[in-house]
């Protein structure tokens, strides 16, 4: 830049002056000169006046803006006040919610940003963002939304001027074709840039009142929705799914009233700024908990999202068999906020540590098939988590558990919970949901038929009926449905079999209750015989051990003390445990063992003499040892090795919520 000022002084004096200096400073500028005169008719010297005053002015145009930029946030900071709010941070989203409502629209900005449905690989992409489906808007397509996009929106709300800054972080990896390509044209936001809120005045409380209208105008929005957090990757320790489920009233969940009303009232009561107190006072950590148990399909996921809806609480729903592991589930509880719901779905799932795969296999090999589990042993084995029963104990309740939330377990296999689980102060509450009553089925009856509130049919083909009529219809299907028989499940699926036509649903009910028995038994009695089948091989199976054990005692030299030959059998069992546990392929540990047991035999030949027929006290000892490991089989079936199971809940903390 000097170079060229100095030019252009040079340029502007004389032109010999010039002339001698610029060869001076250029070699070889005559001929060039002279080239330019004689061939272009241009005077050189013009020309690198030009560019030197351009330069100069370029250059002044630059000081001008550094310094009016330095003026500019001069004047922000002293007479603005501000407020950011990471990406990350729920705020964030909503105060973009707000401007793209209320905002965007009616200034007309003609700059924006727009957000519809990610179409990104979650599984492959590094930075995800959060991610929110509308369940409620049942839309082929999902909903188009406006969004400020990067650089400021300016408006005036409640008397005041604000200015929202969406902040190009260097994070956001666009390619900017010009360094001053300004930041509304460089890209699209992700989602994750974070916001600067400033307003005019030194004062920060109108932001924060603006940034509360911005909260209370999403709250607004979900109010008809549930919102329902889950983890896609669950080893992040992210809720990073949100999705808006329809508002379940707690009436559409059927079950007794009175059990109704006393978990409502449980529930207030616990919300109630007083308990936190109370609890606060007297040192009791602020939480409850509440197990819901019974068959599938009898409304414990329905009941939990009518609870969050009723308490207007976000539901936390983990799925506990795809919870990576107790690390990730610490993180999750974690990252939860001081009131809300969590739902911690199939609890039973949990423990598959206490149950190492390796001996799982052993035992399967052993056996030939895995006929000898027990059918709720298989049942529950079918997802297992890998989170073991101290980390979700933990979680519950460690010090480093979150206070003031709820959480609700299910379960289908209550009776095989540990006790350390659903003990007061984990679980304080027990609610049986079983199968349905037939005063729980007329009321469904009537939900599903009634006008909707606008008065409108519930579906385009139904006829209208007067409600008497429907009443009517409803305790004639009612005295149809026998109780404690069907779960509420396949009672509105039948329903929904005939949303068209409540006659049809009523007259036909009483041939449906007679198929459905009738195809119930069936499958019970197959169910029977497959069982009866697997207790027949298991009995065969120890028959024919026993008479092996026979035959080998039978040849057994009395003059073997018994004692040895008992502690042989511990040996031998502890050498099998440790081969099974550090078989990294199993088949090579069995072989290795059996190796390692001839051996012995033969050792044990020379001391104990020749047995007849071939067998070995080896062959005595894994007679015994399979003996014992059928014995551990039959233990299992009657309490399965789950982490969680074989005690019976606690009777104090019961509610029964028979339909
Ligand atoms: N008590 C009930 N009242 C009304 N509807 C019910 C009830 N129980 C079940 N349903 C209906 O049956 C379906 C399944 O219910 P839901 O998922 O809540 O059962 P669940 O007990 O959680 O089952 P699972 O143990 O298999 O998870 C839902 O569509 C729900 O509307």
């Amino acid at each position: 830049m000097n170079n060229i000022l100095a030019l252009a002084s040079t340029s502007l004096l004389s032109d010999s002056t010039s002339a001698e200096d610029l060869e001076r400073r250029i070699p070889g500028f005559s001929v060039l000169q002279d080239f330019f005169k004689k061939w272009l008719k241009l005077d050189l010297t013009t020309i690198l006046t030009a560019a030197a005053l351009l330069g100069a002015a370029s250059s002044g145009a630059q000081t001008v803006q550094h310094t009016g930029s330095r003026i500019y946030w001069w004047v922000v900071r002293f007479l603005t006040a501000s407020v950011s709010i990471a990406g990350n941070d729920r705020l964030n989203h909503e105060v973009l919610n707000w401007l793209g409502a209320n905002v965007l629209m009616k200034k007309g900005t003609r700059i924006l940003t727009v957000k519809s449905e990610s179409t990104r690989n979650n599984t492959w992409s590094y930075r995800r963002g959060s991610q929110e489906r509308n369940d409620y808007q049942h839309e082929k397509r999902v909903p188009v939304q406006y969004l400020p996009t990067f650089g400021t929106t300016w408006f005036i709300h409640d008397r005041n001027i604000f200015m929202v800054r969406r902040i190009l972080t260097s994070n956001s990896q666009y390619n900017i074709a010009w360094d001053w390509t300004p930041d509304e044209y460089a890209g699209a936001p992700e989602g994750d840039e974070p916001l600067m809120v400033m307003c005019l005045g030194r004062s920060v409380e109108p932001i924060k009142r603006f940034l509360n209208t911005c909260r209370e105008f999403s709250d607004k929005q979900r109010e008809t929705c549930i919102t329902v957090r889950s983890s896609k990757h669950s080893y992040d320790g992210l809720w990073d799914t949100t999705i808006l489920r329809p508002l379940r009233p707690l009436e559409t969940v059927h079950f007794d009233e009175e059990i109704k009303e006393a978990l409502v009232a449980d529930i207030e009561k616990y919300l109630d700024v007083n308990t936190r107190r109370f609890y606060n006072r007297r040192g009791i950590p602020y939480r409850r908990g509440f197990l819901l148990y019974g068959p599938p399909g009898t409304g414990k996921t329905s009941l939990s999202l009518a609870l969050a809806g009723r308490f207007g609480l976000e539901l936390y729903l983990l799925h506990m068999p795809s919870v990576h592991d107790d690390t990730s589930l610490e993180r999750l509880f974690t990252a939860l906020p001081p009131r809300c719901i969590v739902l911690l779905e199939d609890i039973d799932a949990v423990g598959i540590k206490h149950r190492p795969r390796i001996r799982d296999h052993h035992d399967s090999s052993d056996s030939g098939d895995d006929s000898d589990k027990s059918s709720s042993d298989r049942n529950i084995g079918l997802e297992r988590s890998r989170c073991t029963l101290s980390g979700l104990l933990n979680v519950l309740d460690g010090v480093a558990s979150q206070e003031g939330r709820i959480v609700l377990m299910t379960s289908n296999y209550a009776d095989k919970l540990d006790k350390a689980l659903i003990r007061p102060g984990r679980v304080d509450k027990m609610l049986y949901l079983g199968h349905i009553s037939p005063r729980s089925s007329e009321l469904m009856f009537l939900r599903m038929f009634s006008p909707d509130e606008d008065g409108a049919a519930p579906t385009n083909r139904a006829v209208q009926l007067s409600q008497d009529q429907l009443k009517q219809l409803a305790v004639d299907f009612s005295k149809c449905i026998p109780d404690g028989v069907f779960t509420p499940a396949q009672v509105q699926g039948y329903l929904l079999d005939h949303k068209d036509s409540p006659v049809n649903a009523a007259a036909k009910a009483k041939e449906w209750v007679q198929e459905e028995i009738r195809l119930m038994e069936a499958a019970k009695e197959k169910e029977k015989k497959a069982a009866e089948a697997r207790k027949k091989k298991r009995k065969e199976r120890k028959r024919r051990r026993a008479e092996r054990l026979a035959e080998a005692l039978r040849n057994y030299d009395s003059g073997e003390d018994l004692e040895e030959l008992r502690q042989r059998v511990k040996v031998a069992r502890r050498r099998k445990k440790t081969i099974t546990q550090d078989a990294t392929e199993p088949e090579e540990a069995d072989v290795d063992r059996k190796a390692g047991d001839k051996e012995e035999t033969a050792s044990e030949n020379r001391n104990v003499g020749s047995i007849p027929n071939g067998e070995t006290p080896n062959g005595i000892l894994q007679e015994s040892e399979e003996d014992l490991g059928a014995k551990a089989d039959e233990n299992n079936a009657a309490h399965p090795k789950v982490d969680i199971t074989g005690t019976e809940a606690p009777q104090d903390n019961k509610l029964s919520g028979g339909h």
